[in-house]
């Protein structure tokens, strides 16, 4: 069987190993890899890059942007950073998202979307481009991740014995209010505010849970409903594998929403709550699943033409 060369660069960190570990038992995958001492390797890596039908980038966002600087033009790159989001030059890989999927399959260079942004966007790009919610709206968002969304430092920082007593606690940060996910929220949800965005990191390996309140007030006729708004939200997710959309008010047994719901899992989640005048969005799913090597995944079986939820789990 024809197989395709794959590259993870940054294979050894929390995104690169778990695009390992999933694509390690496909049978038309093979996966090509460095010896310890190259893996920061300038010229080893670009020797990988040529070689491969496809690459991922899984590191911090100056190594990405450096070896991209020098990697051939012909080569298809899915970057899990944030280097290249928003750059004219890539494609956003939110297949789920109108016109999209399409979009990604022609691509060469594919940024794979942050993982609060990909809760974000889900919820409220359907809202703005069908009319219920306009474009000027001035929207809050909150954010729950677990560790690992802080990659190797945070997963070890949390790990550490001699922690902080404050880690046993849930902890907001980018209290500056200029979260690096802000610019591709509002570019890929068509909205003309910045979002205020409150994210919170606890004590728990993986999983997020992103939520968006907004007064019904604030949408528009003929949707100015929990159940219309639900409805909206199904309809236009309805040929999405990855996403799926709750029936109205469907909550854990315990009446609640675990964040961790869906760690391991690599599709996302969507619920809507509301009384007579508010509504309550949610989106949870893995940071490391959809949030990341997912939705990568997702990405390069799109590019490469395969099924697109090859090697995935999402049942
Ligand atoms: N964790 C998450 O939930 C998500 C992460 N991302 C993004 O994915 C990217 C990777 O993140 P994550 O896996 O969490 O990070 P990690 O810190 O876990 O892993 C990054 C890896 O890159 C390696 N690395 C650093 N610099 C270089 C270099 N110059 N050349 C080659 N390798 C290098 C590191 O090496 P070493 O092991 O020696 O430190 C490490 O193995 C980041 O841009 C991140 O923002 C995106 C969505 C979600
Ligand atoms: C807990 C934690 O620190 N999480 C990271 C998000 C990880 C992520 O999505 O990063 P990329 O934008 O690089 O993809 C953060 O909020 O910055």
């Amino acid at each position: 069987m024809a197989q395709y060369r794959i590259f993870v660069d940054g294979a050894v960190g929390t995104t690169g190993l778990r695009i390992h570990e999933r694509l390690s038992n496909q049978a038309d995958i093979r996966l090509l890899t460095l010896a310890e001492n190259e893996r920061k390797c300038l010229t080893a890596r670009l020797a990988k890059i040529r070689e491969a039908d496809l690459t991922f980038l899984c590191l911090p966002d100056e190594a990405a942007r450096e070896i991209i600087a020098l990697a051939p033009d012909t080569a298809r790159i899915c970057d899990t950073s944030t280097a290249h989001r928003t750059h004219a030059d890539w494609v956003y890989g939110l297949a789920e998202l109108s016109g999209q999927r399409e979009k990604i399959a022609s691509a060469k260079r594919v940024a794979v979307p942050g993982c609060h942004a990909t809760g974000f966007i889900s919820l409220i790009r359907p809202l703005i481009e069908r009319q219920a919610l306009a474009a000027d709206y001035p929207l809050g968002c909150q954010s729950l991740t677990g560790y690992s969304g802080g990659g190797k430092p945070m997963i070890a920082d949390y790990q550490a014995t001699d922690r902080p007593a404050a880690f046993n606690a849930p902890r907001l940060y980018e209290l500056g209010l200029q979260h690096k996910h802000l610019p591709e929220m509002q570019r890929f949800t068509g909205s003309e505010a910045t979002p205020i965005f409150t994210p919170v990191v606890a004590d728990y390996h993986s999983g997020m849970l992103v939520s968006v309140p907004l007064p019904l007030a604030a949408i528009n006729a003929p949707f100015r409903s929990g159940e219309a708004v639900q409805q909206l939200l199904a309809d236009y997710y309805r040929h999405a594998k990855l996403i799926r959309v709750q029936p109205h008010a469907q909550m854990d047994t315990d009446g609640m929403l675990a964040a961790n719901a869906l760690a391991g899992k690599d599709h996302l989640e969507i619920n809507v709550f509301s009384n007579e005048h508010q509504l309550l969005l949610t989106a949870r799913f893995d940071n490391l699943g959809k949030g990341a090597s997912g939705a990568a995944i997702q990405c390069m079986n799109l590019m490469l033409g395969r099924n697109e939820t090859a090697g995935l789990e999402w049942h």
